[in-house]
């Protein structure tokens, strides 16, 4: 079986990856594709594959990861997707919630196939023989529902070592935090570099996310000419209170987790230099940014010599936005700890200003606001009724936050905090310009508005 696969793989991926979503290489074309391994997971029907692909674009190797289902008899839409030079037909196998189920029930059994290993937690039993239907929404990776339970995120692109988000995960459920989705089992690999494969979670069936809450919000503002932001029915700040209150905690938490110290001498100026060589080299990409270069340079230089502020260094959360954050009915909880997708593990596993996060958070305020005003003639009413918005719940946000945090109200920490906010922003240029270029008007109309 494996020749034939292979050599299906290798033919057919370099134009079939760059139109899947969680392919995160399409700025560059794939030059070749290389499965390196292949191995059966199951030979029942629906039988299912797995494969590690090495992906090359030019000077660029990137391992990922895919399943491949097949079927004596598969439903039409499955049908017919690769043919081997043996005449079985192939299929994208997370497609198929039947062939799904092997994943749930290897873990639940703590089994292993060669070097994949099956595991659940040790106080955790696990419902086997459910169907795993992959999420719809936007995503990286590729999850998978089963029944009302369980969530499996599948690394789709695989790093070396253990996955931060399961590591983190892990580490905050031992600190019993309140404001996170239980983990309940994960698959590695423990071949080669040792990636881990998936991540097993509760699932949050009744919650909503903090975008979609929050762009309602802004929606309802808009909508009612006469009223202001608190006379509104669908005023947001309380939420954003105690979502401030719910960040904070998970930083207790995770200090309390892992490593938190002082920022030592040099840090913060590395930190910063980090800043300034991001800036240059979006600029390369993005020209707009040049007319706010100076002025962004110099808020970054501002935030030199604040590494007294007083604020511990720690693990954080590293990529906090509205659609990180999901409210069930007993409160907020954080999710997807992998941090910037495009950062390398060992600066995402770094101990790093709880303010990052803070800082990720008011930005989304702004993107939640301002999102609805793209591809709109100008209307300055709705700009000002923006603008409100944004200011009501970043308040709120930090007073929630104040309120919880050890370290206290983030903006007495303005400087740092303003840098911290230019250097995100400036990541969402490059981050809109690689994927939703009709809103690169956001990170820019703000960078402006922020260093000026
Ligand atoms: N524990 C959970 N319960 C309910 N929904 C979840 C849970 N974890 C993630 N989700 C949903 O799955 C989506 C993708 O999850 P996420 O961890 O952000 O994946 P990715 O790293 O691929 O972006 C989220 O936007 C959220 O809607
Ligand atoms: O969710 P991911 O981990 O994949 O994060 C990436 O995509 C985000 C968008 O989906 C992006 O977030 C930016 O857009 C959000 C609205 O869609 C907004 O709330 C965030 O503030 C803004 O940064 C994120 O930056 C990127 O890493």
């Amino acid at each position: 079986m494996t020749e034939p696969v292979l050599r299906m793989l290798a033919e057919q991926l370099p134009t079939w990856l760059p139109t899947q979503r969680w392919f995160g290489g399409k700025d560059r074309p794939v030059t070749e594709a290389r499965p390196v391994r292949v191995i059966t997971l199951s030979d029942k029907d629906p039988r299912l594959v797995h494969a590690l692909v090495e992906v090359v674009q030019d000077d660029r190797k990137s391992v990922y990861q895919l399943l491949l289902g097949s079927r004596a008899q598969p439903p039409e839409h499955l049908n017919g997707v690769w043919v081997d030079s043996e005449g079985t037909h192939w299929y994208e196998a997370t497609a198929d919630p039947e062939a799904m189920t092997f994943l749930l029930d290897a873990m639940a059994g703590q089994d292993s196939t060669g070097p994949i290993s099956f595991h659940r937690e040790d106080d955790v039993e696990l419902d086997e023989g459910l169907r795993g239907r992959a999420v719809t929404s936007e995503q990286s990776n590729t999850s998978l529902i089963y029944g009302q339970q369980y969530i499996l995120k599948l690394f789709r692109k695989l790093s070396a070592g253990p996955n931060p988000d399961l590591r983190i995960h892990r580490a905050l459920h031992s600190v019993g935090c309140e404001h996170i989705a239980q983990p309940l089992g994960w698959i590695a690999d423990d071949d080669g570099d040792q990636p881990t494969l998936g991540m097993l979670q509760q699932f949050l069936a009744d919650a909503a996310d903090g975008w979609a809450m929050a762009t309602a919000s802004v929606r309802d503002l808009m909508a009612e000419g006469d009223l202001h932001a608190d006379e509104v029915g669908g005023d947001f700040a309380g939420e954003a209170h105690r979502l401030g209150a719910a960040v904070a905690a998970v930083h207790a938490d995770l200090a309390r987790a892992l490593e938190s110290r002082p920022i030592e001498p040099g840090e913060l100026d590395a930190a910063i230099d980090a800043m300034h060589r991001r800036l240059d080299s979006v600029m390369a990409a993005v020209p707009e940014l040049a007319a706010m270069q100076g002025a962004v340079h110099e808020v970054f230089e501002q935030a030199r010599g604040t590494a007294d502020s007083g604020v511990p260094i720690q693990h954080v959360h590293g990529d906090l936005h509205l659609g990180q954050v999901l409210r069930t009915v007993h409160g907020w909880v954080l999710i997807d700890f992998e941090g910037e997708p495009a950062a390398p593990v060992s600066e995402r596993l770094a101990p790093r200003s709880p303010l990052r996060d803070v800082a990720g958070m008011l930005r989304s305020f702004d993107y939640a606001a301002h999102q609805l005003l793209v591809g709109q003639p100008e209307d300055h009413q709705l700009a000002v009724r923006a603008q409100e918005w944004t200011s009501r719940n970043r308040s709120a946000f930090c007073d929630g936050y104040a309120e919880v945090s050890p370290n206290g109200d983030p903006r007495a920490h303005g400087v740092l905090l303003r840098a911290l906010e230019l250097d995100k922003a400036v990541y969402e240029v490059a981050y809109e310009q690689a994927n939703r270029p009709d809103w690169l008007q956001i990170p820019l109309t703000s960078i402006a508005r922020i260093a000026s």
